[in-house]
């Protein structure tokens, strides 16, 4: 432990340090500035690794991308107020999409703000941080630095992962103390997220629907890629032999081309299973909250769900059987209930499943065959395709409306939490953000699949990936507007519609202007080239693909979700 030599003296600035490195957490995701400049240089100089953000929203998507593909809590360091309220859109995210991680930042002191007396970035940040977090805590004195580390680590990842926030007043940092005793007071979290074993009775019930079964199929969400227990998940499938649906980020935990996936059949699987193994995955919006048309007729559908958060059971629909554990401990329990005897599903059911999925890929082959131009959405994603075909061991980044539906779609993955994207929440702007925790946490290449608008809300991060040469490829869809670059001002003034931007944009230039690799793609060839290009050079680069304003639609697949105006047709 760093100390003053002569008094034998540490302070929080050290011990804050050594609280994260005693637990394994060697990142730190942040903003410089008052009160944490100093401590982020320090911890430099300890040997954690400190990457430095543009905007602090992008440095706690990066935490939180962390936290996804490690198990650990990502952490992200803020300055106080502005600061924290940046990271706070990240910080909120992270608990929606059951991501861990830790945003700490420096705040002003108690005293001057609990008296309200307008303090430097005065703002009861503990306070504020609840509502969005899973935990909040505040340390005031340098001996509890260790524990409320502890405290953070623990809430981050037990039970539903999440977002924690732990504040740190100013004067915390410089509070000294003996260093024997602060070496004392530091907390090594013991088993930080215990298994959480399902009761056999659960298992039984969950067993007895699933055996019994004429159409059953299992949804994968992004929890089974999250627990890690892809081995497991996979002998599951293939032993039951039943079909399987991933959500976007659970693509991969078997690869998107496996004979079981359904995912090219995914309207008639929803539609006419009758029972429905849910593991890591909640009946919310994404999945139209387990009713309606997208699924069979009302009582023909039985669920079984698999989670770790007992008040999931029954959030939108009954769950005849809900499985309570963390999802390892739950799909072992049900292979061992499996044993060796398991009857596969019937012949007709499987072979409806196959025929779906065939014509649906036929039909979406043809349309990548296709080599329009400009390119449309779909032609540059064939390239895409073939590029993470040939490196599966790629991440891919992916926002925007069409550029995230049709992605989701015509991508395959073959690893498990090899995508992520806007998740839960839908939110834009994580691309940057995450491409960076991505590249950061796996060192492996990123692939950003990004909308022109969605790239908008996190692209001066551009510059943090050049400032560290980070193997990130960003592809921007620009077809010049948010969604479409057709829409048109009505009212006859000057002002360009809306969702239009700047015609003939070169986002290629802003790579450019921090010394990565800009490209100007207006073919599927030049994309195919320059993506071959970045991925083998692992240099920063933005290729600027140029796409038919004409293609996609207003809000990609969830237009339906746009209230309509009674006078006003657009
Ligand atoms: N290790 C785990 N064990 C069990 N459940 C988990 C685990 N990690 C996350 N979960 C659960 O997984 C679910 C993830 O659901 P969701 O984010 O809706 O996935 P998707 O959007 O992919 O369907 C959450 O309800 C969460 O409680
Ligand atoms: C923080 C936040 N603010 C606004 C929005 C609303 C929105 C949803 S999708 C989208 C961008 C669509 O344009 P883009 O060009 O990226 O996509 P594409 O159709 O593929 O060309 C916006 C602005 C969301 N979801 N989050």
């Amino acid at each position: 432990m760093a100390t003053s030599a002569e008094a034998k003296l540490t302070d929080g600035f050290h011990l804050l340090a050594e609280a994260l490195k005693l637990n394994g957490l060697d990142t730190i995701f942040g903003l410089p500035g008052i009160p944490i400049t100093d401590f982020l240089r320090l911890a430099q100089a300890d040997g954690m690794r400190v990457i430095s953000f543009r905007h602090e929203q992008n440095a706690g998507h990066a935490a939180a991308a962390a936290g996804f593909l490690t198990q650990k809590p990502g952490i992200c360091m803020t300055v106080s107020a502005p600061g924290f309220l940046n990271g706070l859109t990240a910080l909120a995210n992270a608990t929606t999409n059951c991501f861990p991680m830790i945003m700490i930042s420096g705040s002003s002191e108690r005293e001057i703000v609990d008296l309200q007396q307008g303090d430097y970035e005065e703002m009861d940040q503990m306070a504020a941080a609840k509502p969005f977090c899973k935990a909040s805590f505040r340390v005031l004195h340098v001996e509890d630095i260790g524990i409320g580390v502890a405290r953070a680590i623990r809430a981050a990842v037990s039970g539903r992962p999440g977002g924690v926030y732990l504040d740190l007043p100013a004067k915390v940092f410089a509070q000294s103390m003996e260093a024997e005793a602060g070496r004392r007071s530091l907390v090594q979290v013991v088993d930080a997220a215990p298994r959480q074993i399902p009761s056999s009775e659960s298992v039984e019930r969950a067993l007895g629907l699933l055996k019994n079964a004429k159409k059953p199929l299992i949804l994968l969400g992004k929890g089974a890629a999250y627990a890690q227990a892809d081995a497991d998940i996979r002998a599951l499938i293939e032993k039951t032999g039943i079909p399987y649906l991933p959500m976007s980020m659970a693509k991969g935990l078997l690869p998107d081309t496996h004979q079981q996936s359904a995912a090219a059949a995914r309207s008639l699987v929803l539609q006419q299973a009758d029972v429905v193994l849910l593991i890591g995955a909640r009946l919310n919006w994404l999945l139209s909250h387990g009713k309606g048309k997208t699924w069979g007729k009302p009582g023909s559908q039985r669920f079984i769900q698999i989670d770790i958060s007992p008040t999931e059971i029954d959030s939108n629909v009954a769950i005849a059987a809900p499985v309570i554990g963390d999802i390892g401990s739950c799909v072992s329990a049900l292979l061992v209930g499996i044993g060796n005897k398991w009857t596969a599903p019937a012949a007709d059911w499987i072979d409806a499943i196959s025929k779906r999925r065939e014509a649906n890929l036929t039909k979406m082959a043809a349309t990548l065959l296709k080599n329009p131009s400009p390119m449309t959405f779909h032609s540059a994603l064939g390239v895409i395709r073939d590029i993470v075909k040939a490196r599966p061991d790629a991440i891919v980044v992916n926002e925007g409306a069409n550029t995230l539906d049709f992605a989701r779609s015509v991508v395959d993955m073959y690893e498990p939490r090899r995508r992520l994207d806007v998740g839960t929440w839908g939110v834009m702007g994580i691309g940057m953000g995450y491409a960076i925790g991505a590249a950061v946490t796996t060192g492996k290449p990123v692939i950003a699949i990004e909308g022109d608008s969605a790239f908008g809300f996190s692209g001066m991060e551009v510059e943090t990936i050049c400032r560290y040469n980070l193997p990130v490829c960003i592809v921007i869809f620009n077809n010049g507007g948010v969604y479409k670059g057709t829409d048109t001002n009505v009212s006859g003034h000057s002002d360009v519609a809306p969702t239009v931007f700047v015609k003939g944009a070169r986002y290629d230039k802003m790579m450019e202007a921090f010394g990565g690799v800009g490209v100007h793609a207006t073919t599927r060839e030049e994309l195919m080239r320059a993506m071959k290009e970045a991925i083998a050079s692992g240099k920063p680069t933005l290729i600027n693909a140029v796409i038919d304003e004409n293609d996609g639609t207003e809000s990609g697949r969830i237009g339906n979700l746009n209230p309509q105006s009674a006078t006003y047709f657009p």
